[in-house]
């Protein structure tokens, strides 16, 4: 198995020269400089993370759903019964979500992966199960999980991107499924950050303003609890992220990890996978190179993390669904901006006047 620790010392930065190449191609393609917008961006950071210009066109996609369930739920802060995390992988694997119709839409492979989902699971095509505990500690009490924990769930993370790819995935898509995660993306997205509690949590699921308003208190009392709420960055990357993160988040971390050191794009989804790649950037800044992100949810932690990440999220329909939705549709614009590279013909190529002045 390959560890955290190695995976973290694979990882390279954006190449500053491919990425450069990249740049000055664009401009000689037929139509006018910077026509191509967000996607012109794109292309060049695909190529940088890849070393290579032209940029390989980053498909098949797959998606990793990463399950899991969290304490904090006693709390009161999501209006679902826990169990729907576990009824829901269920509907992942009959194919009835809609992770499932986005992902036949976009020709991705759906992989469902426990990690620490509160019931045990029957076996399945497409399940994983790399259970680490039967749901995280309730964070606003202590912290949500030991650090071995989050180690296990990283590389649970891990090994699944790296399996993907082993598989012929050329590009991974990060999917969630925890209910009450949202607020423990909250608490990681102030964590990181160190934005205030009531800035960065939001409706999740779309609950009323009394619940808002615990939320806001539990993710407050969390970062206190667990010695967070002395500004971003003094507390250790791996210590924050078990003492406010799920399961799910460190395996998503991973896989963001996990992605970037084999140089396979990652599109990451909404607030869930924002808030796992801050963890992920703290862990291994060059992390960042290799992250898409696929679109910016209604969630307001997530704008800020993505903020945090210096990304420019490509899709706004204002989603608040998390299971990778967002990432998926964004699948085929960051093909198309990687294909732009490819097939689109040069002014000299294709005898077209440049402008005059
Ligand atoms: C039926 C159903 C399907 C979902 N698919 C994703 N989520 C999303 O909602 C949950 C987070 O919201 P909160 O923090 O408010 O509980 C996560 O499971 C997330 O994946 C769902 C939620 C439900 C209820
Ligand atoms: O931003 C998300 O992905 C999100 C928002 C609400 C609920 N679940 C996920």
């Amino acid at each position: 198995m390959i560890t955290l620790e190695q995976t973290i010392a694979a990882i390279l930065p954006c190449d500053p020269g491919a990425a450069a190449e990249a740049r000055a191609h664009q401009d000689r393609l037929t139509k006018p400089r910077g026509a191509l917008g967000a996607l012109e961006e794109v292309a060049v950071r695909l190529a940088g993370a890849a070393a290579v210009s032209p940029p390989p066109i980053p498909a098949p996609a797959a998606l990793a759903i990463f399950a899991a369930d969290h304490g904090v739920h006693a709390q009161g802060v999501s209006p679902w019964p826990q169990e729907v995390t576990q009824q829901m992988v269920g509907n992942f694997l009959a194919g009835g979500a809609v992770a499932n119709a986005f992902a036949a839409q976009v020709g991705a492979t759906v992989r469902v992966v426990d990690v620490g989902v509160a019931a045990d699971l029957p076996p399945a095509p497409g399940l994983t199960v790399s259970k680490v505990a039967y749901g995280t500690a309730d964070l606003s009490r202590g912290p949500a999980m030991t650090v071995e924990q989050a180690v296990a769930a990283l590389e649970a993370g891990i090994a699944v991107a790296r399996e993907l790819v082993e598989q012929g995935a050329r590009c991974l898509v990060t999917g969630d499924m925890g209910i009450a995660n949202t607020t423990a993306s909250a608490a990681l997205v102030s964590a990181f950050t160190g934005r205030d509690a009531a800035e960065v949590t939001g409706r999740g699921t779309g609950v009323d303003d009394e619940t808002l308003a615990r939320k806001v208190e539990v993710v407050r009392r969390a970062l206190r609890v667990n010695g967070l709420d002395g500004g971003a960055g003094a507390v250790p990357a791996l210590e924050t992220l078990a003492a406010v993160g799920g399961l799910e988040h460190a395996a998503i971390a991973g896989f963001v990890l996990g992605g970037a050191s084999l140089r396979v794009p990652v599109i990451l989804d909404g607030v869930i996978a924002g808030s796992a790649a801050l963890a992920a950037a703290a862990l291994a800044p060059a992390a960042v190179d290799h992250c898409v992100a696929g679109h910016r949810s209604a969630e307001p932690g997530h704008a800020l993390a993505l903020a945090h990440l210096g990304l420019r999220p490509l899709v706004e329909l204002e989603l608040r669904l998390g299971e990778g939705t967002g990432g998926l549709l964004a699948h085929p614009l960051v093909c198309a901006a990687a294909r732009v590279m490819h097939e689109v013909a040069t002014f000299d190529s294709a005898g077209v006047s440049e402008k005059e002045a």
